[in-house]
């Protein structure tokens, strides 16, 4: 699935319609595409109440009305702020009236609908809602009915997830593509269950969700003759005494999602307290203060450098040091600093959360998350740096101006520990010879599906990172044993 902004939709329809499939047309199989999901929602005992704006998403609305109209459903279409005004819903508006059916202006509030369709701002919203339009969102939120939104709740708009008020749907058919605003707070909290409708269109965006197909596509098996040296040697360098969890907890995660050697550079404490929970990994004592001088473990294929560490200036002459490599490297937590990237021939990937990005960028936290994709974004591509901007669907930007959204996880992860889980997974997927897009996103999917697997038979608050190493076994077993 992909994620389209409001002026590529736009483009798209202009390219299609100067090459043969027009508006119109687009507007027939949009609204003829909703007709069928709604019937998979709505009885024909049921009363529906569809309001249209003046736009094309009200033209998309009529179509609906039409097709309820036609298969015997009570149906009220209702203008509430004036008829359409663009070229194609008139053509659409016209083509209904001629079937004789009917339509009002007012919305009849004396009776109350089972469902509400809101057809009346789709991309084309420019906030803040006027007033006539704020009332009529406001009292369909407080009607009884079942409220389904065509393309995107009203009061809500494409690109960004500033909100006053919208309409507050129980599904979101959106067409096409999803829409950034369906995955930044508090915007997407209006859409309720969101599902795309393909209406014929091709797929040239460099945005998508990560799905299951995409994990199991990519996800590589050990070949028969596989050693340790076939699913490469990571070094990490995490742990601290004040916080030596975090180096077991990404040492654990990337042991177990299956690199073929790790070694951790660590103090001799934090070493002598967590390698009995994990003896597989070898310890480089003290890591950090030996790196800037050059004295390197040999053959180190990724290096994650951050989880844990709190003396910054150790931290920044090792990663002057890391700079000097071309081994892929992933800067979380401690490592986390606004700064220069050098040009390397190898990926440089942050981890930052929005807090951690925030201190990066300068921008408020608020800032970031209503626009997470945009700046992200803007940040791989000027920085060259792959970000993994962390927080309810994770956004992963890429330096070509690409990126992934990650729909898999829930607030269980909103723990300390969880960061570095998921620092580990990402440095083992890249070790392991992943290309590094497919390492970053299929580490991120799968730290989330831990956490979903775990809330299924547990309570969210109950859940602790070491967790979701512990079951990750069994979940890519399960998604993985059809794969030959
Ligand atoms: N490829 C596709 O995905 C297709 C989608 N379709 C549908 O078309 C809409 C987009 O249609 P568009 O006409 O561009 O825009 P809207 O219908 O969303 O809105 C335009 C009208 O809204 C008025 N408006 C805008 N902001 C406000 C506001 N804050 N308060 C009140 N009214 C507002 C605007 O009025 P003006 O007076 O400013 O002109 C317009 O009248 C998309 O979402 C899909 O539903 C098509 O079917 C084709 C293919
Ligand atoms: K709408």
């Amino acid at each position: 699935m992909y994620v389209y902004q409001e002026e590529e939709i736009h483009q798209l329809d202009k390219i299609a319609a100067s090459n043969g499939l027009s508006t119109n047309a687009l507007m027939e199989t949009s609204g003829r595409s909703l007709y069928f999901e709604l019937t998979r929602l709505v009885s024909i005992r049921q009363s529906i109440l569809i309001l249209a704006g003046k736009g094309n998403n009200g033209g998309d609305a009529i179509v609906l009305a039409r097709y309820l109209l036609q298969n015997g459903y009570q149906t009220e279409l209702v203008f509430p702020m004036g008829l359409p005004k663009s070229e194609v819903a008139k053509e659409h508006f016209r083509y209904y009236q001629s079937l004789g059916f009917p339509y009002l202006e007012e919305i009849p509030k004396k009776q109350t609908y089972d469902v509400i369709i809101d057809g009346l701002l789709g991309v084309g919203t420019k906030l803040p809602l006027n007033d006539t339009m704020m009332k009529i969102v406001s009292w369909c939120n407080n009607q009884p009915s079942l409220r389904i939104a065509i393309d995107l709740p009203t009061g809500v708009v494409a690109n960004f997830g500033e909100v006053e008020t919208a309409f507050q749907a129980d599904y979101t058919f959106s067409l096409h593509g999803y829409k950034p605003s369906a995955f930044l707070l508090p915007a997407s909290a209006f859409y309720g269950k969101s599902k795309v409708l393909d209406i014929g269109l091709p797929h040239p965006s460099q945005w998508k969700i990560w799905s299951e197909a995409d994990f199991t596509n990519t996800w590589k098996t050990r070949n028969k003759d596989a050693h340790k040296g076939t699913f490469g040697t990571g070094l990490l360098l995490a742990g601290s005494d004040e916080m030596p969890g975090s180096a077991l907890l990404a040492g654990l995660a990337s042991m177990k999602i299956g690199i073929g050697k790790l070694i951790i550079g660590t103090t001799p404490f934090v070493a002598s307290i967590i390698a009995s929970r994990l003896p597989e990994a070898t310890y480089w004592f003290n890591g950090l203060n030996k790196l800037p001088n050059g004295d390197w473990p040999v053959g180190v294929k990724g290096i994650a450098i951050g989880p844990g560490l709190t003396d910054t200036l150790l931290v920044e002459e090792a990663i002057k040091k890391i700079w000097e490599t071309n081994i892929p490297v992933i800067l979380d937590a401690g490592a986390l600093q606004k700064r220069e990237y050098p040009k390397r021939n190898a990926p440089t990937i942050i981890t930052p959360h929005p807090g951690e990005f925030s201190r990066i960028t300068g921008l408020t936290t608020a800032e970031i998350q209503k626009n997470r994709l945009k700046l992200a974004s803007d940040y791989a591509q000027e920085h060259q740096v792959i970000v993994v901007l962390k927080g309810a669907n994770t956004v992963i930007a890429f330096p070509d101006g690409s990126g992934v959204i990650n729909i898999t996880g829930n607030p269980a992860l909103a723990k300390g520990g969880s960061g570095d889980t998921l620092a580990g997974m990402i440095l083992a997927l890249l070790c392991m010879g992943e290309n590094p897009k497919i390492a970053v996103a299929n580490a991120v999917y799968l730290h989330g599906l831990c956490a979903d697997e775990l809330v299924k038979t547990r309570n969210e608050n109950t859940i602790v990172a070491s967790e979701l190493s512990n079951i990750l076994g069994e979940l890519i077993y399960t998604l993985t044993h059809n794969i030959s």
